[in-house]
């Protein structure tokens, strides 16, 4: 079974690149979700938070925007939480590998918006960016969240640069067109990924 790697800028439409993926019949690990399911009523991550961050938990539920809001723009205290949430990412991460790996798949793909950031990369064979231009970014991140001007700003600095991960990148998908182009460039990605496939050793079931 071979690795591919995922990931890119917040925004850049990684999201809906996993889910053309995943419907295509790859197994996919979502980070953001893992780090939700650690942070939700009963988490494994809660008590670690509720001491970094007291005001940020009530009643052991965790309100995301009030962290969000304490982290940004504090290197300490978003590294603090970093330190709580990506070991048991990683851990997960090792869970949903053995279980791809034992069920014969091809290819599992790792959908990590800090795979470059945290290493991850060292454990893909392949990697691909997902990527648009910067104004896109911007725009849908502001439409979708939320978020502050300058919120979204801090985030994307803590990001590696979109250049640094196109450049380390094996591919590039670019999503900045219209959802169906996006639907085309993944065809074309699955069927370069299918291309070196050996049946011999992996299936690819539903895939
Ligand atoms: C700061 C938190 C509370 C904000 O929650 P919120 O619901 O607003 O955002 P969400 O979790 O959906 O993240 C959205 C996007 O923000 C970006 N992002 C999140 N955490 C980080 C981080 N530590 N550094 C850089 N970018 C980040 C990613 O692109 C991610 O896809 C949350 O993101 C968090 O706990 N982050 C720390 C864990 C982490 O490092 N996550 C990154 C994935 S491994
Ligand atoms: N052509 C396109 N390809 C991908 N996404 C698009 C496209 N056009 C608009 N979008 C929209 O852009 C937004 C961001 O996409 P998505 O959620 O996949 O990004 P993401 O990289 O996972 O973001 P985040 O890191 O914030 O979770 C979504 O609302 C998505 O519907």
């Amino acid at each position: 079974m071979r690795v591919l790697g995922l990931t890119g800028g917040i925004g850049m439409g990684k999201s809906t690149v996993a889910r053309l993926l995943r419907g295509a019949g790859f197994p996919v690990f979502d980070a953001d979700a893992v780090v939700h399911a650690v942070q939700a009523p009963g988490g494994r991550a809660l008590p670690a938070i509720a001491r970094l961050v007291p005001s940020s938990v009530t009643n052991g539920v965790l309100d995301r925007a009030a962290l969000r809001r304490a982290v940004i723009g504090d290197p300490a205290l978003l590294a603090g939480l970093e330190g709580i949430i990506h070991p048991l990412v990683r851990q997960e991460r090792a869970r949903f590998l053995a279980r791809a790996r034992r069920s014969g798949h091809c290819w599992a793909v790792l959908d990590v918006p800090l795979l470059f950031e945290t290493g991850g990369d060292r454990a893909c064979d392949r990697v691909v960016v997902v990527s648009a231009p910067v104004d896109v970014q911007a725009y849908r991140v502001r439409r979708r969240r939320n978020m502050a001007p300058e919120q979204v700003k801090a985030v994307i600095a803590r990001q590696m640069p979109d250049r640094e991960k196109r450049r380390r990148a094996d591919d590039v998908i670019l999503t900045g067109l219209s959802r169906a182009d996006t639907t085309r460039r993944v065809r074309r990605l699955i069927a370069r990924l299918r291309r070196a496939d050996d049946p011999r050793t992996c299936r690819r079931k539903g895939e």
